[in-house]
């Protein structure tokens, strides 16, 4: 029987542990990369076969009764890979077995940042791994190696990461002292990104500090995606772990449009299989996006009313305070729908609407999610607003229109705003708009979903609400960051004699109920890709189902040269979001008086 236990120090993501003598992380398929020398349980190990592509070698302690289990295709169902045991091995891959000393177990993980000199590594990819040391999940013997082109010697890696590194804020003990441990982990090695020989050198590096144990190996792709190939095929080539798992982080953008995708797809699958890629979206690994799933199917109150038959519009909606500062070479190549609609907000969508998966496996979780992108209708340009930021004068600040960034030409139409309608043409969700605004330089910074529920029939109370039935909808709001919280506006009478409603929130501020401090989301998803869990990436036929609701409006923006609508920086966004939202009779939850 198999029983569901959590890791004993970061419990972020469950394993399973199984009485038989197979052991694998989930129970029922087993790929090719989770298959660790341990995975065959005591007395047993295992190897990538030496002779055969796709095939592993299985072994006694001693080396002597091998057998070769082939091929293991991406997926192999448990049972097809035990029956497998009884193939005899190939000669040479007896040998190899023979020569494995077990003993020198104790894998090691090295983790390297490519492209480490870059704002992302510095921002988000240090301080997430520093984060994940403090908190003792990383495994024993783990190494971060920096590669990028710039030189460094590894004392000055250490420097410029020490930066920007802090500790939890409820954990100050032993700050310093970790800090330190930390950075004797971290290396560094110059190189092209496009040069064999310079992975290659790393190659070595990396096999110095693993000494001899079992190889892990992980690389993050933190560079622009004109090198991602380069780089995976000389990583590949030249530094894949000989006898462990090799996995790839790839950062977005995925392409830029279906066609790119699929060429980006195909060219990475020349050298990794699909279950090393591990495509990073890290709006998957924030906390109450995280907790979606959670909300919706552990409480019995709210997966009843999880339909059109009581919700009226669902709005997910993403802005910030600032403009492309400083991404604007980036930026203009893609503008905010492939920035953060066709991804973090589309994701978001696919795990709020999905269906209940058969299980937490994260094929069951990327099954759903597919099946409800591809249920959308592609979005059509009249269901999309565009805007971009111009310049703004506030008191004696003047702040920049998004064509004053030197990297961004004078006349750029790349939308810095956006506001669409969306549509699932399924049961469930059919007719319900899915609204979706994203937006830089705008007033605020913030990220959340609002779920508007439909009027109360008959309302008994309708008199106390006057003409306006919008003031007395109930409005659950997932506020993803920041001051993450979770509220559901209700309606309430006023205490007193009198008969008085108001709108009261039920409040479930996190600051307020958990003291621990949230972890950032590259926590979680580096975590998750060290552990092998793919729940929180995407795959390849997500990726694909999500280009095709948005590439031919993008070509139509960008053909028919669709002027975007001026907003001044700072401001609510353009008005036209307004008219796009009331067509479909809805009023955007975040503009009201009390939000
Ligand atoms: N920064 C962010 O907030 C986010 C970034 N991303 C994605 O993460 C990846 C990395 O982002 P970021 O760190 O901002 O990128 P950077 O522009 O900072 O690039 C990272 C490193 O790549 C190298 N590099 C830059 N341009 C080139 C070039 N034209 N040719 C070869 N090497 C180059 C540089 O290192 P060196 O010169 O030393 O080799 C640089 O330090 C990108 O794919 C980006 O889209 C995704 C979400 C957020
Ligand atoms: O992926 C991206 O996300 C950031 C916003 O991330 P957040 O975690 O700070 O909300 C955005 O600024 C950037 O343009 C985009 O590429």
């Amino acid at each position: 029987m198999a029983t569901l236990s959590s890791s004993p120090h970061c419990s972020s993501s469950p394993y399973y542990s199984n009485s038989s003598s197979i052991v694998f992380h989930h129970q029922q398929v087993v790929t090719l990369s989770s298959i660790r020398p341990q995975s065959f349980g005591p007395g047993r190990f295992s190897l990538r076969s030496k002779t055969k592509p796709n095939s592993i070698v299985v072994c006694m302690q001693d080396g002597a009764a091998a057998a070769t289990i082939s091929p293991i295709e991406n997926e192999t169902p448990l049972k097809k890979l035990t029956d497998g045991l009884l193939n005899i091995a190939s000669p040479e891959d007896r040998k190899e077995a023979a020569a494995f000393d077990i003993n020198r177990d104790k894998s090691s993980v090295s983790i390297t940042v490519v492209g480490a000199s870059g704002d992302l590594a510095k921002k988000k990819i240090f301080p997430a791994l520093f984060a994940l040391y403090y908190e003792g999940c990383l495994p024993e013997h783990f190494t971060v190696f920096g590669y990028a082109r710039s030189k460094m010697t590894d004392a000055e890696l250490r420097t410029m990461v020490s930066k920007t590194l802090t500790c939890r804020i409820d954990k100050r003990e032993n700050c310093g002292e970790k800090m330190e441990e930390f950075l004797n982990r971290c290396f560094y090695h110059c190189g092209q990104y496009d040069s064999q020989e310079h992975f290659g050198e790393l190659d070595k590096k990396l096999k110095e500090q693993e000494a001899g144990r079992v190889s892990n190996r992980l690389f993050y792709l933190s560079i622009p995606p004109n090198i991602f190939i380069d780089a995976v095929k000389c990583a590949s080539l030249s530094a894949s772990a000989a006898n462990g798992w090799t996995r790839v982080i790839v950062e977005k953008p995925f392409g830029r449009d279906s066609e790119s995708s699929a060429a980006l797809t195909k060219a990475l699958k020349q050298y990794l299989e699909e279950d090393q890629i591990f495509r990073i979206d890290h709006y998957l690994g924030k906390e109450l996006v995280e907790n979606l799933s959670i909300l919706r199917f552990s409480n019995l109150i709210f997966e009843p009313l999880w339909s059109r038959q009581y919700i009226r519009n669902v709005q997910l909606i993403f802005s910030e305070d600032f403009g492309t500062e400083g991404r604007g070479g980036y930026f203009d190549s893609y503008g905010i729908i492939r920035d953060i609609m066709q991804n973090h907000l589309l994701q978001i969508l696919a795990l709020f609407a999905m269906e209940t998966p058969v299980s937490l496996d994260a094929e069951d979780i990327r099954n759903e999610k597919v099946k409800v992108l591809r249920s959308m209708r592609p979005l059509k340009l009249d269901d999309v607003v565009i805007g971009q930021y111009k310049s703004h004068t506030k008191g004696v600040v003047t702040y920049p229109a998004y064509t004053d960034d030197k990297t961004v030409s004078k006349d750029s139409r790349t939308p810095t705003f956006a506001a669409a309608a969306l549509f699932i043409d399924n049961s469930r969700w059919d007719g319900v708009p899915f609204l979706m605004k994203a937006g830089k330089a705008l007033h605020n910074r913030r990220a959340e979903i609002r779920v508007q529920f439909r009027h109360v029939p008959g309302n008994l109370y309708n008199r106390t609400f006057g003409t306006d039935l919008d003031q007395a909808t109930n409005e659950l709001v997932i506020r993803v960051q920041p001051d993450e919280a979770i509220y559901l506006k209700i309606n309430n009478k006023v205490p007193g004699l009198g008969m008085r409603l108001d709108r009261s929130h039920l409040n479930l501020l996190y600051a307020a109920r958990y003291s621990k401090e949230i972890p950032d989301a590259y926590e979680r998803l580096l975590l998750d890709a060290i552990e092998g869990e793919r729940r929180l990436f995407i795959r390849s036929d997500e990726l694909d189902a999500a280009w095709s609701l948005f590439t031919p409006v993008l070509k139509e923006i960008e053909e028919r040269k669709i002027t975007p609508e001026y907003y001044p920086y700072g401001s609510r966004g353009p008005v036209g979001a307004h008219y796009l939202a009331a067509r479909y009779n809805v009023r955007w939850g975040d503009l009201g008086l009390e939000q």
